[in-house]
């Protein structure tokens, strides 16, 4: 296998590639951007138009994604996966990846659309060289552009594998990409509505990418993976990769939700009246008290159909401390 091929081992041992570019035996080209980022170009002839960023490792403990894309590159470099699309492959937080932790002093995913340049560190630069590292991966015009970022949750999960769709001002939410989604195996999708200040936000909003983030099931350190079923995101992913997908519109079985409202901790009197092994898409009743903060504030449960992700009563004052979903239709879809 070619040496490129093995930007897992190189990313975790801090290493630099002694050739930055190579070529499979079929002309595909691999070239070292930086540290934990590569990109795949095929041979101009069999270039289809699509350029797909795939990331993982944001987190740097969520280690079934970040073992995805090692086997998906380590196809290509053995020239047994033979690329139609441009890729951008990342590893998102490569400092937190050696260190087995979902994060160093600051939660990578909430530093994109600007808030890099509110703080200070390792993470913050990460962040800025990501959204640098995407914006000239997605510049050029006349090309398709798709974005899959690849988590697991910290939690168990009533529903294993879902994506989060972003919004982007002016754009409905795409049924085929739903219906790819549905193909690769999520069982749902969170429909945002509003901006916010992860990876995928920022590749949606500011580079026009169809952009989604990935949740694959609960995080595990690297071989430990094994109940993690990730084969049909696999499958679709080197279809989509070369340019073998199956026609396929639809959305059968695919729960939708829509977010009625993002729970953000202010202060460090914020409480969460949820078990600490609450599981993501758990229902709560109207009525239910979810969480206290200062100022008397509460939130309360007014919503029909109210369910819980992400609860985190641990995250930095400011930031989301859960988001509360509702089920919607497919009536918004373009
Ligand atoms: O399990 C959790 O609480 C978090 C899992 C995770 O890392 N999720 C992403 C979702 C990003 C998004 O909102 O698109 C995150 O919190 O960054
Ligand atoms: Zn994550």
């Amino acid at each position: 296998m070619l040496a490129l091929g093995k930007l897992l081992e190189l990313t975790l041992a801090g290493r630099e590639p002694a050739q930055k570019i190579q070529l499979t035996v079929d002309g595909v080209q691999m070239r070292w951007l930086s540290e934990g980022a590569l990109e795949v170009r095929p041979p101009e002839a069999k270039d289809n138009g699509g350029d797909l960023l795939l990331s993982s490792g944001i987190h740097g403990n969520e280690t079934a994604p970040i073992e995805l894309l090692d086997r998906l590159l380590h196809g290509i470099a053995r020239g047994e996966i033979k690329p139609r699309h441009r890729i951008l492959f990342l590893f998102g937080n490569p400092e937190a990846m050696r260190r087995g932790e979902r994060y160093l002093e600051l939660d990578v995913n909430r530093l994109f659309n600007g808030r890099h340049e509110q703080n200070i560190g390792p993470e913050a630069m990460r962040a800025a060289e990501l959204e640098q590292l995407a914006r000239t991966f997605f510049s050029l015009p006349g090309r398709s552009r798709l974005h899959y970022d690849l988590h697991t949750a910290i939690r168990g999960s009533k529903i294993e594998q879902f994506a989060l769709y972003p919004w982007k001002e002016g754009r409905q939410h795409s049924r085929h990409e739903l219906a790819r989604l549905c193909a690769a195996g999520m069982q749902a999708v969170l429909l945002q509505n509003k901006t916010s200040i992860t990876f995928t936000a920022f590749t949606c909003e500011q580079l026009d990418a169809e952009a989604f983030t990935l949740e694959l099931g609960k995080a595990r350190p690297f071989g430990q993976n094994q109940g993690v079923n990730v084969s049909r995101l696999e499958t679709r992913l080197k279809q989509i990769i070369e340019g073998a997908e199956p026609e396929t519109e639809s959305l059968d079985g695919l729960q939708l939700f829509a977010v009625s409202r993002e729970v953000i901790k202010h202060s460090d009197a914020f409480l969460l009246h949820l078990p600490a092994d609450v599981e993501n898409f758990s229902a709560l009743e109207k009525g239910y008290l979810l969480a206290e903060d200062v100022a008397k504030t509460r939130w309360v449960i007014e919503e029909e159909g109210a369910r819980i992700i992400f609860p985190n009563p641990k995250v930095k004052n400011g930031l989301r401390a859960g988001i509360l979903i509702v089920p919607t239709t497919d009536a918004g879809l373009a």
